[in-house]
């Protein structure tokens, strides 16, 4: 898996990663999915440098432009519901991307913090010969998003698997690492410290989905 950190280089990018942060900023439901999606336009214009191009001619008014454009079909697939802002970001500039969605979220059994991730619902198109990008913003155990990978129909073989995360921790690079194929590749706007004892990233940014959509019971 080869991994890209796209904000080593100092961005307006930071800006948008600082505000998502911020416990006095974030609470502005709004303007966290807003800074969210504007982090996923960015990491997709990053990731199309990385995509291949054929060649295409372009009419205009005064003649013809020898050109490119991306040669595989896109597939966004997001999982809910944290991933729809990042989506939302991603579909403005692969406008014309098929997309899917998929559930996940942590079953706890008992009190205590162990928990399973139940995947029930996907609808999601082929990706046979295509680039799959699925989006998640934060990226903790690392195993909603294995577990979504493993539900996805990948028998359709996607040309690439593209792994788009806001936030990411060390444990579940590693964990990623360990349990997807060979042809992923994997998009981080932040690599933080660490897991708490909760499995919540630290410093991290708390409950995405909570602050995007609010808090579930
Ligand atoms: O790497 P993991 O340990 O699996 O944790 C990360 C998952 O947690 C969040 O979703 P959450 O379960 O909070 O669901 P939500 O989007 O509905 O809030 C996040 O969007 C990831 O899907
Ligand atoms: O820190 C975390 C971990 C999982 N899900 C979140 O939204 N935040
Ligand atoms: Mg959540």
């Amino acid at each position: 898996m080869h991994i890209n950190y796209i904000s080593e280089q100092n961005s307006i990018l930071n800006h948008f990663l600082a505000q998502i942060r911020d416990v006095n900023i974030q609470k502005d439901s709004m303007r966290f999915r807003k800074n969210i999606e504007r982090i996923g336009e960015i990491m997709a214009y990053e990731l199309s440098k990385t995509l291949d191009y054929k060649n295409i001619d372009v009419q205009t008014p005064l003649g013809i432009k020898h050109t490119t454009t991306i040669a595989e079909p896109v597939v966004l697939c997001s999982i809910l519901r944290a991933g729809l802002a990042l989506h939302q970001g991603f579909m403005s500039f692969f406008d014309n991307a098929e997309n899917g969605f998929v559930s996940a979220y942590r079953h706890h059994y008992d009190n205590d913090d162990k928990f399973e991730i139940l995947v029930e619902y996907q609808a999601a198109p082929s990706f046979e010969g295509k680039n799959l990008i699925l989006i998640d913003p934060m990226l903790a155990t690392g195993q909603s998003l294995v577990a979504v990978l493993h539900k996805l129909h990948l028998e359709q073989k996607p040309k690439e698997i593209h792994i788009a995360v806001v936030i990411a921790t060390p444990e579940g690079i590693e964990y990623l690492e360990k349990n997807v194929p060979e042809n992923c590749h994997l998009w981080v706007a932040a690599l933080d410290e660490k897991l708490n004892e909760h499995n919540y990233i630290v410093p991290g940014l708390g409950d995405a989905g909570d602050l995007a959509y609010g808090i579930k019971l």
